[in-house]
C-alpha cells in the first residue's frame, strides 16, 4: 500500500480548481436533464421515482419484516422528487463530489502516472445496458472490440454477480480474468495472459455451499411459480430473484415468498441489486475481496505502483469501491444517471460512456507505447 493518489475528495495532486468550470457545466446539464421527465431503466418516463421507493419498501419488507414501512415510504418519496429544489441541490452536489470520469480523464491519467493500470469491469449495467430479460443482456460488438483492445493494454477482469460461465458467454473474450457469482468464482485467462501465465488460477471460496444454493434455487422456483414475471436465476454460488417484470402490486407477495424460503437458511444472506434480490452465502467474500485476490494473483499485493480502476453500476460494486478507498489506491467509477450513495470517486452515466472512457484509455496507451 502507500503511494496512494487519492484522498477523501478526489485524486491528490489532481487539478480540482482547473476543473471547476467543467464540473459546473456538467452540473447545469445534469440539472436540465433531471428537470425533464425522468426515464427509468426500461425507458418508461414516469416510473423511476416510484420504483426506487418501492424497491426500498421491498427490501424493508424482507429484511425488517415490514417494520418501518410507512416511514420508509415517506422518506423515500421526499428523497426521490427530482423537481424538488433540495433534491436538485443534492444532485448537483453529488456531481461535484463524483464528476464525470470523461471530464476528469486527464486528471485520472495524471494520478495514475508511472503506475500499472489494472482494469476491473462489472458486466450488467456497465458493459451491457439493463434490459428486461436477463438472458438477453448482450453487449454490443463495439463494446466487445473495445474491451478486447483494453485487455491488450492492461490486465483486465470482469467482476459480475452472474455465474462465471454465463458472463463469459456474453463477453466471449478468452484473454480476460473472470470473477463470477459476486467474486466467489474466479478464473484466469484461458489464453496465456501477457501479464502472467494464469491458466491454473482458480478461486472458489464457497464450494461447500453449492448443494445448499441448488436446493434454495429449486425451492424459490417452486414458491414463486405463480407470481407472474418472477424469474429465478441460478448463478452457481448465489441465486438472483428478479422482480423487474413483476407487477408492483405483487412485490410484497414475492418478498414474502422469498422470506419464507430464506428463513430456513441462516447461512445465506440477502443483498439487493437493480430490481433483483441476490441470495448468497454469508461468508466474508465479495467483489472487493475478489479485487484484492486478483491484484495479489497478478503480483501487485504490496505494490505502490499499481492503479486499479474499477467500473460498476450496482450496490455490490460498492464493496470494491470501498476497498480501493481503504487501500488508498486507484479509484472507483460508478455508472449511474442518478445520485447514489457511493464510495466511487467518479461517475459515468451509461454503458456508452463506459465504452468512450475505455476507448480513450486504449488510445492513450497506444500513443504512449507508439503502437
Ligand atoms: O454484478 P453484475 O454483473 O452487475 O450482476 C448483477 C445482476 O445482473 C443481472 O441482473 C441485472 O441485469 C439484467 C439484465 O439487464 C436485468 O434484467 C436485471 O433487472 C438486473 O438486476 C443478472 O441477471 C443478475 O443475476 C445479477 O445478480
Amino acid at each position: 500500500m502507500g503511494g496512494v493518489p487519492v484522498n477523501e475528495r478526489g485524486p491528490r495532486g489532481g487539478c480540482w480548481e482547473r476543473c471547476n468550470a467543467k464540473i459546473n457545466l456538467t452540473i447545469v446539464r445534469f440539472i436540465e436533464e433531471n428537470t425533464k421527465p425522468v426515464k427509468n431503466e426500461t425507458g418508461d418516463k414516469s416510473k423511476t421515482d416510484a420504483t426506487t421507493v418501492k424497491t426500498k419498501v421491498l427490501q424493508d419488507l424482507i429484511i425488517n419484516n415490514g417494520g418501518g414501512l410507512i416511514n420508509s415510504w415517506v422518506d423515500s418519496m421526499r428523497a426521490c422528487s427530482p423537481t424538488h429544489l433540495k433534491s436538485l441541490m443534492k444532485q448537483s452536489s453529488w456531481l461535484t463530489e463524483h464528476p464525470s470520469a470523461l471530464d476528469m480523464f486527464e486528471e485520472i491519467l495524471h494520478v495514475s502516472e508511472g503506475k500499472q493500470i489494472v482494469m476491473f469491469l462489472d458486466y450488467d449495467g456497465t458493459l451491457s445496458p439493463i434490459v428486461d430479460d436477463p438472458d438477453r443482456a448482450f453487449m454490443s460488438k463495439k463494446m466487445r472490440r473495445t474491451v478486447r483492445k483494453l485487455a491488450k493494454c492492461f490486465p483486465t477482469a470482469i467482476v459480475s454477480g452472474r455465474c462465471r460461465e454465463k458472463v463469459y458467454n456474453f463477453v466471449k473474450l478468452t484473454e480476460l480474468y473472470y470473477a463470477g457469482s459476486h467474486g466467489m468464482d474466479i478464473k484466469g485467462p484461458e489464453q496465456g495472459s501477457k501479464y502472467k501465465d494464469d491458466k491454473s488460477l482458480l478461486c472458489q471460496p464457497a464450494t461447500e455451499f453449492l448443494p445448499m444454493i441448488d436446493e434454495v434455487y429449486q425451492k424459490l422456483v417452486d414458491k414463486t411459480n405463480f407470481t407472474p414475471g418472477a424469474n429465478i436465476e441460478n448463478n452457481k454460488f448465489c441465486v438472483s430473484v428478479h422482480f423487474r417484470r413483476v407487477d408492483e402490486k405483487n412485490w410484497s407477495d414475492l418478498a414474502n415468498q422469498v422470506r419464507s424460503v430464506m428463513k430456513d437458511y441462516p447461512e445465506l444472506r440477502l443483498t439487493q441489486g437493480r430490481k433483483v434480490l441476490e441470495i448468497r452465502p454469508i461468508i466474508k467474500w465479495d467483489k472487493g475481496k475478489a479485487l484484492e485476490f486478483l491484484l495479489e494473483s497478478l503480483g501487485y499485493a504490496n505494490c505502490t505502483d499499481v492503479f486499479p480502476l474499477y467500473i460498476g453500476d450496482d450496490r455490490t460494486d460498492e464493496d470494491a469501491f470501498k476497498i480501493l478507498r481503504e487501500r488508498r489506491q486507484g479509484l472507483g467509477i460508478l455508472v449511474s444517471k442518478i445520485p447514489k450513495e457511493t464510495n466511487a470517486f467518479y461517475s459515468l452515466q451509461e454503458p456508452d460512456e463506459v465504452m468512450d472512457f475505455l476507448q480513450r484509455l486504449v488510445e492513450w496507451k497506444q500513443l504512449r507505447s507508439g503502437a
